[in-house]
């Protein structure tokens, strides 16, 4: 199994400090940075663009930074995506006309390409597809807002989806996002999942060091007790 990582979701961050945030929990001990982007279009919301992601880059974030484009249409926006610095890419299926053209396009412009599967996306989409990836996410609350509730029914689509990973023989992370938290964060890794997004679990917490410690630590006894 891949190593655990932890990715907090910079919308629950507050964005009037934005810099500030993301050097907290990156120094609290998280791996990747999630930065959700919202175009009211293809989600009923509005967050960041590319300069947020550049700015970032210049404030000094070397971690990589976990872009999920929430956004109709996807190819246009990649490029700039790429020169802003993103490391992944990810994109909704539904949001692209030519989803193998889109995943290409993601990297030949020099990032790690993934697919976004909604809580109703059916998980054969990855057909065809899986040989391109380096990461699918699977959305665990309908895409648009932080502070959802799990629902469940990601669970059983995880140990699918892991299933099919294993089955490729590549090393594809598998991704989670919406409603993670603490207490759910080991059935989650025992259904499959090695990467954790997790927004107003971590930004909500008054120690984002001792959050992210105690979801590693649930990853870890979910895994052992597994083994
Ligand atoms: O992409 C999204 C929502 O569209 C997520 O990244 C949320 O931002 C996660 O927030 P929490 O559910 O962890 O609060």
């Amino acid at each position: 199994m891949s190593a655990c990582l932890i990715a907090p979701s910079i919308l629950s961050a507050d964005f009037a400090r934005l810099g500030a945030e993301v050097d907290a929990v990156l120094q609290a001990g998280a791996d990747w940075v999630h930065f959700d982007v919202m175009d009211n279009h293809y989600v009923p919301n509005l967050t960041i663009g590319p300069m947020v992601c550049e700015a970032l880059r210049r404030h000094g974030v070397t971690a990589p930074i976990d872009v999920h484009l929430m956004v109709k249409p996807v190819d246009r926006i990649v490029p700039d995506f790429a020169q802003a610095g993103a490391t992944y890419i990810s994109f909704h299926p539904e949001a692209s006309e030519h989803v193998h053209r889109t995943i290409q396009l993601i990297r030949s412009h020099g990032c790690r390409p993934g697919l976004v599967l909604n809580p109703a996306t059916p998980v054969e989409v990855l057909d065809y597809l899986l040989d391109e990836l380096d990461l699918v996410l699977l959305m665990s609350v309908n895409p648009g807002f932080g502070g959802q509730a799990f629902i469940p029914s990601a669970l059983d689509k995880l140990r699918r989806v892991r299933e099919r990973i294993a089955a490729s023989g590549r090393d594809i992370r598998l991704e989670i996002d919406g409603g993670v938290k603490p207490d759910n964060i080991g059935a989650i890794a025992a259904a499959g999942a090695d990467t954790f997004v997790a927004g107003s679990a971590i930004f909500n917490a008054p120690d984002y060091a001792a959050v992210i410690a105690k979801m590693r630590a649930e990853v870890a006894a979910a895994r052992s007790a597994n083994a």
